[in-house]
């Protein structure tokens, strides 16, 4: 008998109600499985912030739990928080102390033994071990930006919440993050990240939930999704452009586009894996053919993840 594995964060019905009356999240029900990259897409305002922050027992929530490793995180708050790591939007450490002090006081702060190698090992995958003995206010945005990912691996957590990441950052930073965050999925590190850049959790989650206005809007495998929701968009240049979609077309649903040079046919991505569909194009092939139609390349085309993000949101706005 196999038993599924507990989630290692498990938020059921959280509420967010700020002082001011406005309401962040309204019911949100979210598990976030071990070792998984999960990435939390949404727009500005949408709430990701609020619900990380309580993960990390940093805002309160006003109804709802969360659970983290089995520890309710407004109970248990020291318990949870040291299994967390947070690489927030925001520096807000002190700006005259040294690199390699802020990032050992990071891991003193969660009650871990000093561990010289290991903070020296993740200095350098960030590329901070020249500037170790510098002061913060010396550091360049972008190596402050390596002090937050180091000050959040300093105590090793189990949990790594990165808030926007790459918002603003050059290639290299991008790159050496990814190779971090690779490195620690590897050793089984949970990892929930919130972008703006689609492409991003396209290219690295497991999972991809996205928020709007506090809800949740959907959680689903990033291949099913991009497989459910994704279009597919088959695109027939033509050699000369044409005024009507020639007759005997008309079943296949085509549209003339870029003033009659190029014709379209969309379908759903998942149709690609029935024989319906092969035999549909093979019949619109021959039918293209018999109309003579002056077909110059063929390519086809399947929607990003952007393009699904943009139809969601903009079927709730
Ligand atoms: N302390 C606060 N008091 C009142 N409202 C707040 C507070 N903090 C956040 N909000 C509001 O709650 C909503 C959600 O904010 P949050 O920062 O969680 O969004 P987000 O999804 O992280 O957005 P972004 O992508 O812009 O960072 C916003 O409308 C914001 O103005």
């Amino acid at each position: 008998m196999t038993t599924a594995k507990p989630p290692v964060v498990s938020i059921r019905n959280l509420t967010k109600i700020y002082g001011n009356g406005f309401k962040a999240l309204k019911g949100v029900d979210l598990d976030i499985r071990e070792g998984e990259i999960l990435a939390l897409l949404g727009p500005n305002g949408a709430g990701k912030t609020t619900m990380i922050s309580i993960v990390c027992g940093l805002v309160n929530p006003s109804g709802g739990q969360v659970m983290v490793g089995g520890h309710d995180v407004v109970r248990d708050f020291r318990e949870t928080r040291s299994m967390i790591g947070l690489v927030p939007q925001e520096l807000t450490t002190d700006q005259f102390e040294t690199v390699i002090n802020t990032v050992t006081f990071s891991r003193g702060l969660h009650g871990k033994s000093k561990n010289p190698a290991l903070i020296e090992q993740i200095l350098k995958d960030l590329s901070l071990w020249e500037k170790r003995d510098n002061m913060l206010r010396e550091l360049s945005g972008g190596m402050k930006r390596r002090v937050l990912i180091a000050k959040a691996l300093a105590h090793e957590p189990r949990i790594l919440f990165l808030d926007e990441p790459t918002a603003g950052v050059d290639v290299t930073l991008r790159r050496d993050m990814w190779q971090v965050v690779e490195k620690l999925r590897a050793t089984g590190v949970t990892i929930i990240l919130t972008t703006h850049y689609i492409e991003e959790a396209e290219e690295i989650a497991d999972r991809v939930g996205v928020i709007n206005a506090g809800e949740l809007l959907l959680i689903e495998d990033k291949t099913t999704l991009m497989k459910k929701l994704g279009a597919k968009q088959l695109r027939l240049e033509l050699t000369h452009p044409l005024e009507v979609v020639p007759p005997g077309l008309e079943a296949f649903d085509l549209k003339l586009v870029d003033d009659g040079n190029a014709l379209v046919h969309d379908y759903a991505a998942d149709e690609t894996h029935g024989n319906g569909h092969e035999s549909r194009i093979a019949a619109l092939m021959k039918a293209l053919s018999a109309a003579d139609v002056p077909l110059g390349d063929i390519s086809t085309h399947q929607s990003s993840l952007e393009d699904i993000f943009v139809k969601l949101i903009g079927e709730r706005a």
